[in-house]
């Protein structure tokens, strides 16, 4: 394991993406993060946000370049073991038909290694994501933001060192979108390494310890949020200008149009 220094403490830095590449979809990406860290993907549509928590994660197989966790190479590693690493919330889940919330749940569980009864492992989840009230109704009954949360439950399950979101609070409101990101939060600081795409830039300043910003599948910046969003990035990545609003809750940022993405 590699030994860096960020800011004053000595910590372990667990994740490392050296020049990962997925074809023409993304290319050289490199950044690191160490256990305790909620790091943001950020970028405008189509930038490699997805590609990248793939290509990361396993799920796709890097074309150059390699990720490693705790020195072991993904790519490298079975399935069965990637899954026990790894905990992913997909951007578009399978729907799922008929089935309940419960069953959605439990079906989840499948190859894991738990710490606990399979039972008392859902029940930690549930009340996470506070979905008690849905456990007996059909998923695809549920509304868009409901399901956004069953889903990402059904991503904790396990409690594994690693846990990759693509856009989380996607579909959700303004209550759990802050629920879902003091969550994601939490969960860094009590041991995990997180990764999330986020469409959100006021989310992702407010709550990430680490921004990695993709334009057109090419790492423009990673570290901090504020050495990230600055206003060439965000004029070249997102083509907007931004006014930032800090209060005592945290920073908000209200952009402007300036122009297409360059
Ligand atoms: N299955 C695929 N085959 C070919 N190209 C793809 C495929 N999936 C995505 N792409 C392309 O790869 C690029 C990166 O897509 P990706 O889904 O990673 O972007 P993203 O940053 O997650 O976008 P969004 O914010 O819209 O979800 C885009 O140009 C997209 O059109």
């Amino acid at each position: 394991m590699v030994n860096l220094f960020i800011g004053k403490a000595e910590v372990c830095v667990s994740l490392v993406c050296e020049e990962l590449s997925f074809g023409a979809r993304l290319q050289q990406v490199s950044f690191s993060a160490a256990t305790g860290q909620l790091v943001g993907i950020i970028g405008a549509n189509g930038a490699g946000k997805t590609t990248l928590l793939q290509a990361l994660t396993g799920q796709l197989e890097p074309t150059a370049g390699r990720a490693t966790f705790a020195n072991a190479t993904i790519a490298q590693l079975a399935s069965l073991e990637q899954r026990r690493l790894i905990g992913f919330l997909p951007q578009n889940p399978t729907a799922h038909s008929d089935i309940t919330v419960a069953h959605f749940l439990r079906s989840g569980l499948v190859n894991l290694s738990l710490r606990q009864s399979p039972s008392a492992e859902v029940k930690r989840v549930v009340a996470l994501l506070k979905i008690h009230d849905y456990l007996s109704r059909p998923l695809t009954q549920l509304s868009g933001g409901e399901q956004r949360r069953v889903q990402l439950a059904r991503a904790l399950l396990g409690d594994q060192p690693w846990l990759a979101c693509d856009e989380p609070t996607a579909s959700l409101d303004l209550h759990y979108q802050l629920h879902v990101m003091q969550l994601l939060k939490s969960l860094a600081q009590q041991g995990k390494i997180i990764t999330v795409a986020l469409h959100d830039l006021s989310l992702a300043a407010r709550f990430c310890d680490q921004l990695v910003l993709l334009h057109k599948g090419r790492l423009v910046a990673a570290g901090e949020p504020a050495a990230v969003l600055t206003d060439e990035n965000l004029a070249n990545a997102f083509g907007i200008s931004a006014r930032w609003l800090c209060t005592e809750q945290g920073v908000a940022l209200l952009p402007s149009l300036l122009k297409q993405p360059s």
